[in-house]
């Protein structure tokens, strides 16, 4: 797979030109960027090695690390193993949610109000109630502000179906916002996004440049968000986009942490 944009820097210059900054944000996102997509979301497990590789990062002076996505923030401290005396940034439920005191202050705003809550709750027993008499074959995921259908690994026909009808019910439910994600449909009653929280994030830290690896829609918030000529935006694997440059996998993105930590680890040596 080739780069997004033709003749621009090579994404191995990019990357380390971004290393060579005072203050670095490194951002990624968790399912389909450290962790390839299976099944079972709960058996969804970084890639060996590729969690050391951001705590060595965010171990360098002058280097922050947030791991971005659209778990809820306790699944993504549970599947990243990330502890919270730990200087990795998590922040979660695609921005609503984060263990840094400044990226919650940033979006108090779009914080999930107990009016959320009650409507969430609805939304909930009617995506239970059409799973299991209509879409058995397809599984339902409870996170602190959403409810996910997933169909993968089921036949096209019946998870197209599972969708379809889980689209409609959301029209029952005013304020749900839907997400077409990879083999989900997300119902959400967050008005967070990825983009306003890395960026957020990026501010706090004040980062010369900022650093995003992501492969879903959601993604495409924070890829938009980051224009700056000194921010290096990645898509992992296909897809339209508006990141400036593309790898093809997880093992890719293993590969390009690793000179990115090689490039740091130079640059920011260690007092
Ligand atoms: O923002 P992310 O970290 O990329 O999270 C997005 C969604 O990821 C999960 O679903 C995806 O991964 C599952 C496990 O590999 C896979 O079964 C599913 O098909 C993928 O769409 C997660 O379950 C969702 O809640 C996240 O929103």
């Amino acid at each position: 797979m080739g780069p997004v944009v033709k003749d621009q820097e090579p994404l191995s210059d990019a990357v380390a030109r971004a290393a060579s900054v005072q203050s670095l944000l490194v951002a990624t996102d968790y399912d389909g960027v450290l962790a390839p997509l299976v099944a079972d979301p709960m058996q969804a497990t970084p890639l060996p090695g590729t969690i050391d590789t951001l705590r060595a990062l965010a171990a360098l002076p002058g280097v922050h690390v947030a791991v971005v996505s659209g778990r809820d923030l306790e699944t993504l401290r549970t599947l990243t193993g990330i502890g919270e005396e730990e200087p990795l940034v998590l922040i979660g439920s695609h921005g609503a949610e984060s263990s840094s005191a400044a990226v919650r202050e940033a979006m108090e705003a779009a914080a999930v109000t107990p009016d959320d809550e009650v409507t969430l709750a609805g939304l909930r027993s009617d995506i239970e109630a059409l799973v299991s008499e209509h879409h058995p074959e397809a599984n339902v995921e409870h996170k602190s502000a959403a409810v996910v259908v997933h169909v993968r690994g089921i036949p096209r026909e019946a998870g197209d179906a599972a969708i379809a009808d889980a689209r409609r019910v959301a029209l029952d439910h005013p304020g749900v916002k839907v997400l077409k994600g990879k083999s989900v449909l997300e119902l959400s009653v967050s008005h967070a996004d990825k983009g306003s929280a890395v960026t957020a994030l990026g501010r706090h830290v004040g980062a010369a440049a900022r650093l995003y690896l992501g492969d879903d829609v959601t993604d495409e918030d924070a890829f938009t968000r980051m224009r700056r000529p000194e921010d290096v935006t990645v898509k992992v694997g296909t897809g339209s986009t508006a990141a400036r440059y593309r790898v093809d996998d997880e093992q890719a993105v293993a590969e390009l942490l690793t000179q990115l930590h090689q490039s740091c680890a130079a640059a920011h040596p260690a007092s």
